[in-house]
């Protein structure tokens, strides 16, 4: 089987579009663009680029974007104090503090300390706890693309099985409680997993976030099975420069699987999507609107 090979460039572009119009539409009601900040502390040159293109994208779709470069020699006072002011700027309604962050910050403070409703990375524990109790929270871009392509591939998800590799915060933990939420059978594998390659060999559905390169072998692919790439590995060519990489053998897994998502261009994109989409869903709560429709 040659599986069909997902378009996260294509989904996320439909749903950035979508979002442009409700950008537009909430700009002509309220007299102002939803607004979204960004912070970056230090030089990582990755982290870099992802902010870059988060502000372009911001732009591009018709919202206010608010750039905020620290030195790498920030304190976490000082974090602190700029989430402060943002927390209180009422022209901003998302704020996205890129991480990680250098050793001397706390992470897990910096990201407590964000007002939840401003939260558009899902990653306060307030919406954390919410969207495990079921109730409406703003939620992880990363999972929640993965979710909608899985969701546009195969329609319902109810009843099958779903193995989700990785268990962190902002991606393993919250794709489970999505899965479950659309009622799949969920088991989350980690690094303490014995025999994973047994465990993926029963998934209908395979979301790989891990963090090395390749992992997942194509021998371990149910035929026919739905698999979902998370991983962004750069690693060295034989002309010394570099190249993306996921955490699955993309070319042994795309001859097994139903249907997969590449690296680049399958979920990294729909990640920068659903942070345009939770910001405009951000600025109509924080403005009393109902939610936008059909993002
Ligand atoms: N496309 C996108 O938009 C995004 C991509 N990413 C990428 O996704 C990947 C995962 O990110 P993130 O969740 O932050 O990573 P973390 O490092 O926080 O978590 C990795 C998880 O993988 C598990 N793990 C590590 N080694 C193994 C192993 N040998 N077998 C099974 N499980 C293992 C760890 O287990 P344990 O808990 O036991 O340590 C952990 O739960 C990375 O490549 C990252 O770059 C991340 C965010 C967004
Ligand atoms: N507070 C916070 N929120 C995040 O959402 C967050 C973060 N910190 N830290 C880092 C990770 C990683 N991440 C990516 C986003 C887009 C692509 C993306 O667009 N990737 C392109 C390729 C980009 C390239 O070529 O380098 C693709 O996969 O096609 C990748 C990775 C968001 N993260
Ligand atoms: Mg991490």
């Amino acid at each position: 089987m040659t599986a069909k090979i997902i378009d996260g460039k294509a989904a996320a572009a439909e749903v950035r579009a979508r979002v442009a119009g409700i950008a537009a539409e909430f700009a002509r009601t309220t007299g102002r663009q939803p607004g979204l900040a960004t912070v970056l502390v230090g030089e990582d040159p990755a982290s870099a680029v992802y902010v870059r293109s988060k502000g372009k994208a911001t732009s591009e779709a018709g919202m206010a974007s608010f750039s905020h470069k620290l030195p790498d020699t920030t304190s976490e006072t000082e974090l602190l104090h700029l989430v402060d002011q943002l927390n209180r700027d009422d022209n901003v309604d998302g704020i996205l503090v890129q991480l990680p962050l250098p050793p001397q910050i706390d992470a897990s403070r910096v990201i407590a300390a964000i007002d939840p409703a401003k939260d558009v990375d899902g990653f306060h524990p307030m919406n954390a706890g919410r969207l495990a109790t079921g109730l409406e929270a703003l939620v992880p871009c990363t999972p929640y693309g993965c979710l909608y392509l899985l969701k546009q591939e195969l329609g319902s998800i109810a009843g099958k099985e779903a193995v989700v590799i990785g268990r962190s915060n902002i991606v393993g933990k919250p794709m489970a409680l999505l899965l479950i939420g659309e009622s799949a059978t969920v088991t989350v594998a980690h690094s303490r997993t014995r025999d994973l390659p047994d465990v993926v060999r029963r998934a209908d559905i395979v979301v790989a976030a891990v963090g090395r390169p390749e992992m997942v072998k194509s021998d371990w692919i149910k035929p026919g099975a739905t698999v979902i790439d998370v991983g962004i590995n750069r690693v060295p060519t034989e002309d010394s420069k570099s190249r993306l990489v996921g955490d699955v053998d993309f070319a042994g897994a795309s001859e097994r699987a139903g249907a997969i998502t590449p690296v680049p261009g399958g979920v990294g994109p729909m990640t920068i999507a659903m942070l345009l989409r939770n910001t405009v869903v951000a600025a109509h709560r924080r403005a009393g609107l109902s939610d936008p429709k059909g993002v």
